[in-house]
């Protein structure tokens, strides 16, 4: 499956027991050229808890398990409609420590409430405590020593939407420095279980182009919390203002916040595709 070209291998784990994969028969199905290929494998499974219809567990392409997917979320609805296992609309999920609620709207795009984004430092987590400064963090961060102190541009964003993020705006999207930045502020030591590293050009106050450099994947045509991570930050910094157009490389998103009212974080709202290209069985 897909959601804006991010790709996903979709495991049916109520029907069969998948729980015993081990990190390298993920890494195994995910490989491009042993595998079949994916930036990331959702595993749906029965509900833990009484709250949610379904829970869903989801790997990287390195093997590791992680906390949140925005693009995965509407692959989750597409799939549990697909395969016949409920006609519920909203659902309701779980994932990791949370609870998304989730609509399909009639013409097939998919609406996620994302819960509220975390900023405070511990639970993204990002430990600055090690660097005196933002110069010392912008040395670290690009292995560059800095003449002058880091020019405004240069500001990075930390949040969490239930996964670490790292967003930074750039002037121009395709000579950003995906590749280059992607993985030493993917492994940056001022984020202890790493981080996915955003970049954002600003089009204007409702319209943003962005790439990401995933954790444990890479750079992917789309990254949905990247997406509403981008957004928060820009929000936050005055730049943007939603709903703002996501442009990514594989396909647009929807992102609405409202910020913070009466000191209660709002939650993101994503709206976006989430395309099935095939079923099949394989072996593990
Ligand atoms: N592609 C996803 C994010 C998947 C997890 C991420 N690479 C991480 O390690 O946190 C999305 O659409 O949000």
């Amino acid at each position: 499956m897909h959601g804006a070209g991010n790709d996903f291998i979709v495991l049916n784990g109520i029907d069969q027991d998948l729980s015993g994969i081990l990190p390298e028969q993920w890494q195994r199905l995910a490989h491009r050229q042993f595998g079949i290929g994916a930036d990331q494998i959702l595993l749906v499974e029965k509900s833990t808890c009484s709250d949610a219809d379904f829970r869903y567990r989801i790997f990287n392409a390195d093997g590791g398990e992680v906390e949140q997917c925005g693009n995965g979320s509407r692959c989750f609805v597409r799939f549990v409609q697909d395969q016949g296992l409920s006609n519920k609309n909203p659902l309701r999920v779980q994932v990791a420590h949370t609870i998304l609620t989730l609509r399909s709207h009639p013409d097939g795009q998919v609406e996620v409430n994302m819960g509220a984004p975390i900023f405070e430092h511990s639970q993204i987590p990002f430990d600055a405590k090690g660097l005196s400064s933002l110069q010392e963090f912008h040395e670290t961060l690009f292995a560059l020593p800095l003449k002058k102190p880091a020019p405004h541009d240069s500001w990075i964003g930390a949040l969490s939407m239930g996964n670490p993020h790292a967003v930074q705006v750039v002037g121009d999207i395709n000579s950003a420095p995906v590749l280059e930045e992607g993985p030493s502020i993917e492994s940056h030591i001022a984020f202890p279980k790493r981080v996915n590293a955003a970049f954002m050009q600003i089009l204007n106050r409702n319209e943003i182009q962005l790439r990401v450099y995933e954790r444990g994947a890479g750079e992917t045509l789309a990254c949905g919390t990247g997406a509403c991570a981008a957004v928060v930050s820009g929000i936050r910094r005055g730049l943007l203002h939603s709903p703002v157009q996501v442009r990514t490389r594989g396909g647009d998103l929807t992102i609405a916040w409202e910020g913070i009212i009466n000191d209660i974080i709002q939650p993101v709202i994503m709206t976006g595709p989430a395309v099935t290209v095939f079923e099949g069985e394989t072996t593990i």
